[in-house]
């Protein structure tokens, strides 16, 4: 059985009369790597930093397996904040090696996992400038290097994606999916739904403070994809007109690119009705039945509003 390192319970915040987290629940266990997906303002920040000890909640615990907390919680943490934490006044070594020495590890191995973080973040070129004169996106994986260079066994990472190129992004969710495989666990954000999509083996899906759905990603995918969902090419733009005519008949026409459109069908409507219906507004030159990504899926649910 899989061991909870992490359990969270009825946790709710509140801000004056509004609530960014309302009555969540969750665990995270050893060998997870999990995403948080939401839009902006949906609690995202707000769940990590209550994770991270940083902010209270209004009400409910958070608990960690006692058996994981080896030291200190920091230790055993890799927080990453959306926000940048730095030490401004020093160069990009002896900030990612003070990370390691907050978490309480000696000089010499401290010296050894801050130049592996320099490496797997590519910032080793770097590393006696001060992050001030740094850009945002090295900036930013100095941050990262500092947050993960102690390899805790949970990593709590909100965003920190963001401002990095698709090749150190890739290696990164690489290393953390290695990590999470070896019995640690990893919950990590990001807009970057195919990123996750990629690298995550579960999903938790928020919505303004509340969680939609929680469990395996793949089982999310898989369930979630409409039925009858199709990719179709057709020979002339279809017009709003059209489109609502067509949901009317129960057929769902969205837009992706040019001549191309996601049709979703009525579980009553079959592909010859489909062709009876259209054939007086457009012709459809291709057809193919789709499985839809969790990019698309997430697009599909914000346009609906709903999980079905
Ligand atoms: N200090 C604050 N005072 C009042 N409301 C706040 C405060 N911080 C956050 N909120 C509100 O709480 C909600 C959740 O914010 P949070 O930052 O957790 O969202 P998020 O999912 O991380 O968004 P993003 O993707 O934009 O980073 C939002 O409605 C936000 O406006």
């Amino acid at each position: 059985m899989k061991k909870d390192i992490l359990e969270i319970k009825n946790i709710s915040l509140k801000y004056d009369n509004h609530f960014a987290i309302k009555d969540i629940n969750l665990s995270i266990a050893r060998g997870e790597i999990v995403a948080l997906v939401g839009h902006n303002g949906a609690g995202k920040s707000s769940l990590f930093n209550i994770i991270a000890g940083i902010q209270e909640p209004t009400s409910g615990t958070v608990e960690f397996d006692q058996s994981f907390i080896e030291e200190r919680l920091f230790s055993t943490i890799g927080f990453s904040a959306q926000s940048q934490v730095m030490d401004w006044y020093t160069n990009v070594w002896d900030n990612v090696y003070l990370g390691s020495q907050l978490a309480g590890i000696k000089a010499k191995r401290g010296r050894e996992l801050t130049q592996q973080a320099l490496d797997l973040l590519n910032i080793t070129n770097l590393k006696n400038k001060p992050v001030d004169a740094l850009s945002g996106g090295q900036q930013q994986r100095v941050q990262i290097a500092r947050a993960i260079v102690h390899q805790p066994d949970f990593y709590l990472l909100d965003e920190p994606t963001t401002g990095l190129d698709a090749d150190t992004s890739n290696y990164l969710l690489s290393f953390l999916r290695d990590e999470a495989a070896q019995g640690k666990a990893v919950f990590v954000s990001s807009h970057d739904l195919n990123l996750l999509e990629t690298y995550c083996n579960k999903l938790v899906l928020i919505d303004a403070g509340e969680i939609l759905y929680a469990g395996d990603l793949q089982q999310f995918l898989d369930e979630h994809t409409p039925k009858q969902s199709y990719q179709v090419t057709v020979n002339q733009a279809i017009g709003p007109n059209v489109i609502a005519q067509l949901m009317t008949a129960d057929v769902e026409v969205v837009p992706l690119e040019s001549l191309q459109y996601r049709f979703i069908l009525n579980q009553d409507c079959d592909l010859t009705q489909l062709f009876q219906l259209t054939e007086p507004f457009f012709r459809i030159e291709a057809i193919d039945k789709e499985s839809m990504f969790l990019r698309d899926l997430y697009l599909h649910y914000r346009q609906r509003g709903t999980i079905e």
